[in-house]
């Protein structure tokens, strides 16, 4: 069941805006601690990292020994948010991590990404699958079968835990106006959170939909990571609630996100 606050409903509860909302433009989110108010046309839906090595059995989550036996419905949730952002003109970002196959990208023994990367470390154990695990071109790199780019939406590789670091993410966010971010992926605690933060310093307000993002770790990193969100960093939401938000709202006609 959703914690999500349900007085928004008899509007005794407050709304946080960037600015006066224009009616009939405006969406607003249930969520934790408050709701949200967005334009659709100002927000965007990141898809983080929902590929096969961290939501697939066989992928590095799983040979790394993180448990991805409950990622079914997380892909299912973000399909949904995913087709109702689509139809309410909310650009659709989807975020693929991962390296070159020689992990040139992944930085040598000189970054703490080579000593802390649980993938280089599973493949430093099992020299097997060197060239496999979050490198281009391979399965474990591509995104899950369900979830499909369309065209309008954007893919944007990333080399690092945050989104924002060493990508176009935020001069295509800048050039499109947008700076409402709705969260979605794996994993709750480490990339979706990394890039919720950096995005917090600069000035985007961000929303993670609780039922569409899953933990890399035991279930209290899932409520750790989202307690610090509401609590620091943004909001909390849940798809359904989403969903609700930008019902009613469309896509201007012939519009690609
Ligand atoms: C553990 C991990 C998480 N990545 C992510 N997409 O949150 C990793 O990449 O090693």
């Amino acid at each position: 069941m959703s914690m999500v606050d349900s007085r928004i409903e008899t509007g005794t509860s407050p709304v946080v805006r960037r600015q006066p909302g224009e009616p009939g433009n405006e969406a607003v989110l249930r969520a934790r601690p408050e709701a949200l108010a967005f334009t659709p046309a100002q927000t965007a839906l990141i898809v983080v990292d929902m590929q096969n090595a961290y939501a697939s059995p066989g992928g590095y989550l799983d040979l790394a020994g993180f448990d991805v036996s409950a990622t079914g419905p997380v892909i299912a949730n973000i399909n949904t948010a995913i087709t109702a952002a689509r139809a309410a003109g909310i650009k659709v970002i989807f975020f693929q991590n991962g390296w070159d196959n020689q992990y040139v990208e992944a930085g040598g023994p000189g970054s703490p990404n080579f000593h802390k990367s649980n993938a280089l470390k599973t493949m430093r154990k099992r020299p097997e699958l060197m060239g496999k695990l979050l490198a281009k071109g391979d399965w474990d790199y591509d995104l899950v079968d369900a979830l499909r780019p369309q065209p309008g939406d954007i893919v944007l590789p990333k080399p690092r835990y945050s989104g924002f670091f060493n990508t176009q993410l935020d001069s295509l966010l800048r050039s499109y106006g947008i700076h409402h971010l709705v969260f979605t992926g794996i994993a709750t605690n480490v990339c979706v959170e990394s890039t919720l933060r950096d995005g917090f310093f600069l000035e985007y307000f961000g929303v993670v939909l609780e039922d569409a993002t899953h933990q890399a770790g035991p279930p209290f990193a899932q409520q750790a990571a989202l307690f610090n969100i509401e609590t620091f960093f943004g909001w909390v939401s849940d798809v359904a609630s989403f969903c609700h938000a930008v019902e009613g709202h469309r896509a201007p006609a012939g519009h690609t996100a």
